[in-house]
């Protein structure tokens, strides 16, 4: 098989379900606005800071890898601070060929300074804005959905899925819960979950990383998630011998063809994989579950969308035709409507695949 090059990938179209605004910021960007408010960090120097935050998140820990948000969530405090970073979101994941990402936060985090959540909400919109228009100027354009996350161990939830629906209409798409997993199941957060679905809006809930079947199946099967944030543990429920044997959640999953947002690296540093060779991806996408490829954090696993392909890539040896299909994937579980989901496929994606598959 022709290997594949890594500006290859760069170039072809990816779609990305699962990145966390405050998990992608930039070094230089962090050091910058540490100094303005005077916020200390472990180190200065933006190379230093961002070997830093990748080997402090490398803990074989979720809640370990979490204490690292605390220096980028202390310098998103006010609307500046906000817009940058979202503009710069933006423009990173569009340089990296991004054509389509949902984006997550979690705007209860930043409201330390007295910014309310809409001032929250409203300057991480104008920055993704931003960003997107200048990508496209440069000939790089990108459509930027916003999933409003609350965490899993407050007491918000209500709050933050009635804003999802407020702000709806202008460029938040779906609704996230997220944070430590064990001992916080996402039923805790039900009546958020029911609300939401009398609204007719869209969510994912992060379950099945640090904890298994039980969170996924409260998840789906008592909260209705569209989506599963990683998911990953599914894998608990198959046998695996001559035939792989799934279990009921498994074969429900499959068969209801729910998305799993997978995310590679962050598995790997959180302890949920023991490397990317062994990475569950490889069984679910031969058991052709509904796959997708993930960031998750690319500040805290200094990694991009091109560069979680190229990791795959080279522990599975896939090729154009599974990028596509990973990229198919995303782009079918967005939470976007249907006819401009199926717009992006047939327009940039289908075409641009053609022709690296020759
Ligand atoms: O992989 C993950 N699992 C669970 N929670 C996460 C993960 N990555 C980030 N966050 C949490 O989500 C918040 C909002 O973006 C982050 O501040 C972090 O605490
Ligand atoms: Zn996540």
């Amino acid at each position: 098989m022709v290997a594949i090059a890594y500006e290859e990938i760069v170039k072809a179209p990816k779609a990305l379900l699962h990145d966390h605004l405050d998990g992608g910021l930039r070094p230089a960007t962090v050091v910058e606005l540490a100094e303005a408010v005077g916020h200390r960090l472990p180190a200065t120097d933006p190379a230093e800071l961002g070997r830093w935050f990748v080997e402090s998140a490398d803990s074989g820990s979720l809640e370990r890898y979490l204490e690292t948000f605390a220096h980028t969530v202390a310098v998103m405090q006010t609307e500046d601070a906000l817009f940058r970073v979202a503009a710069e979101c933006a423009l990173d994941l569009a340089a990296d060929g991004v054509v389509y990402a949902e984006v997550r936060y979690a705007p209860e985090q930043h409201l330390e300074q007295g910014l309310r959540l809409e001032q929250v909400v409203e300057s991480v919109l104008a920055g993704f804005e931003s960003g997107a228009a200048q990508a496209a100027g440069a000939g790089r354009p990108i459509r930027i959905g916003t999933l409003l996350t609350a965490m899993r161990h407050a007491a918000r939830s209500q709050e933050i899925a009635e804003l999802s629906v407020r702000y709806r209409d202008h460029g938040v798409v779906g609704f996230d819960i997220a944070g430590a997993e064990a001992g916080f199941p996402p039923t805790r957060h039900l009546d958020a979950f029911e609300y939401l679905q009398r609204e007719n809006s869209h969510f994912t809930i992060h379950a099945g990383e640090a904890f298994g079947l039980p969170s996924i199946w409260q998840a789906i099967q008592w909260c209705g998630a569209d989506r599963l944030g990683h998911g990953v543990r599914i894998v608990d429920d198959i046998t695996v011998g001559e035939q792989p044997v799934l279990g009921r959640l498994a074969a429900y999953v499959r068969d209801k063809r729910i998305p799993l947002e997978l995310c590679p690296s962050s598995n790997v540093q959180t302890g949920a994989a023991a490397s990317i060779a062994e990475h569950p991806i490889g069984l679910l996408r031969d058991l052709r579950f509904r796959v997708t490829v993930n960031t998750d954090n690319r500040l805290m696993s200094g990694t991009s969308m091109s560069r979680e392909m190229a990791l795959l890539v080279e522990a599975f040896g896939y090729g154009w035709a599974e990028l596509q299909w990973f990229t198919i994937n995303a782009m079918k579980s967005a939470f976007i409507p249907f006819d401009e989901r199926l717009a992006i496929i047939n327009e940039t994606i289908k075409p641009a695949y053609a022709k690296l598959l020759g």
